[in-house]
């Protein structure tokens, strides 16, 4: 079978895709990828380094409001199409996947009007324009949380939850806390703020590191690495505590969770895939700044659930953060009962439902 795959601007839409390519590979090693982004995304970084066939068209995002850049977009769109649909016909895919973000667009678009059977994954409880512009023309739309079914076309849903869910599991979380310095017996907290890190985060936990010092728990705290110079310069100004490793980005991050106790994070759907799946307790600080506000509406779905507890970015501070965390950290009762709530959400078997599909459709 041959695959192309197309997602990518955020770890959000690559990791689960690499996640997906990762199983099928160890399940069938004769299945070919392409996986085809753009030069500017991570994705470009990311896809070569796991010797996966990548290639690239120029694209960018629409604006939300009226823009003359929307007519330069429509433009790089239909030369987007062209393009893929050279790289789809000279690859010949048996099938046609996109996971999110704006370079899916002309690639699937592509697919779908050359016959190729395609499918979305919608990793989101409220989809992003590029999903909903694609239900129209493609063969299914895998879903993640069961609020995003009312905004796709009903016979084309299945919900098979996110690829990462499955790779984070059976990871050794012992190695994991060792690789990032961490000690083996004491609780432990990660924080970081999705793939890019999340300067309102970092503010917050510059603002705290006076407070963790001393605590009976130890932290790891990922900026994010654009933002780790500048949170750097401010560390040393108040000082770092011993209890608090701090680390510009996480690159074996199955392991990492598989060792640690709570999580504080924003609400990037893939994030929430991987502490389900683990059934890791969280703090949720969804981010503002995001389409329809879907992270805050990724984070109900757990908070409401018991998994999580939600604050909002307004209300976030240094002491708030240290307070909630030591709400949490020092209930066993109710650090149990979260792991359990988040656990009940997780959806394992994502992998391998996926990739069911597209053995169906392939068939097809
Ligand atoms: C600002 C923005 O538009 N964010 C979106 C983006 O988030 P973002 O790209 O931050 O994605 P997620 O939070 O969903 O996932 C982040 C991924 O990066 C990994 N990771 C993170 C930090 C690190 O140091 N190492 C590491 O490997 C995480 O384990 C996870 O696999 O895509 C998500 C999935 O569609 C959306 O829900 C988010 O709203």
């Amino acid at each position: 079978m041959k695959i192309a795959v197309s997602g990518g601007g955020t770890g959000g839409h690559i990791y689960p895709a690499l996640a997906l390519i990762r199983e099928i590979k160890k399940k069938d090693e004769k299945v070919e990828f392409l996986y085809i982004g753009t030069e500017k995304g991570l994705e470009s970084k990311l896809v070569p380094r796991e010797n996966i066939p990548f290639k690239s068209i120029h694209i960018t995002g629409f604006k939300r409001k009226i823009s003359f850049e929307n007519v330069k977009t429509i433009l790089r769109f239909l030369k987007g199409v062209r393009d893929s649909k050279k790289m789809l016909k000279e690859f010949k895919p048996d099938v046609v996947i996109g996971t999110g973000g704006y370079v899916c667009g002309p690639v699937v678009y592509a697919a779908a009007k050359m016959g190729i059977p395609t499918i979305v994954h919608e990793q989101n409880s409220v989809p992003g324009l590029t999903n909903k512009f694609l239900s129209r023309y493609v063969d299914k739309i895998a879903i993640c949380f069961e609020e995003a079914r009312e905004f796709f076309p009903e016979q084309k849903v299945v919900l098979t939850g996110n690829p990462r869910a499955s790779e984070v599991l059976g990871q050794d979380g012992i190695k994991g806390r060792l690789s990032a310095g961490l000690k083996l017996k004491i609780p432990t907290v990660l924080i970081f703020g999705g793939s890019r890190g999340a300067r309102p985060i970092n503010e917050a936990v510059v603002k705290s590191l006076t407070e963790l010092s001393g605590k009976s728990y130890q932290v790891l705290y990922v900026t994010g690495d654009v933002h780790f110079e500048d949170v750097q310069k401010e560390v040393e100004l108040v000082g770092n505590p011993e209890n608090v490793i701090i680390k510009p980005f996480i690159h074996n991050m199955p392991e990492v969770l598989s060792g640690v106790d709570l999580t504080v994070a924003r609400a990037g759907a893939t994030t929430l895939a991987e502490l389900t799946s683990l059934g890791i307790p969280s703090i949720l600080i969804p981010s503002p700044y995001v389409t329809d506000n879907h992270q805050e509406k990724n984070a109900r779905a757990l908070s409401e659930n018991g998994a999580a507890r939600l604050l909002h970015e307004k209300d976030l501070t240094g002491p708030k953060l240290v307070e909630s965390i030591d709400h949490i950290l020092g209930n066993e009762e109710k650090l149990a009962h979260m792991k359990k709530a988040a656990k009940k959400l997780g959806i394992p078997d994502s992998a391998q439902r996926l990739y069911r599909l597209m053995e169906e459709l392939a068939k097809k």
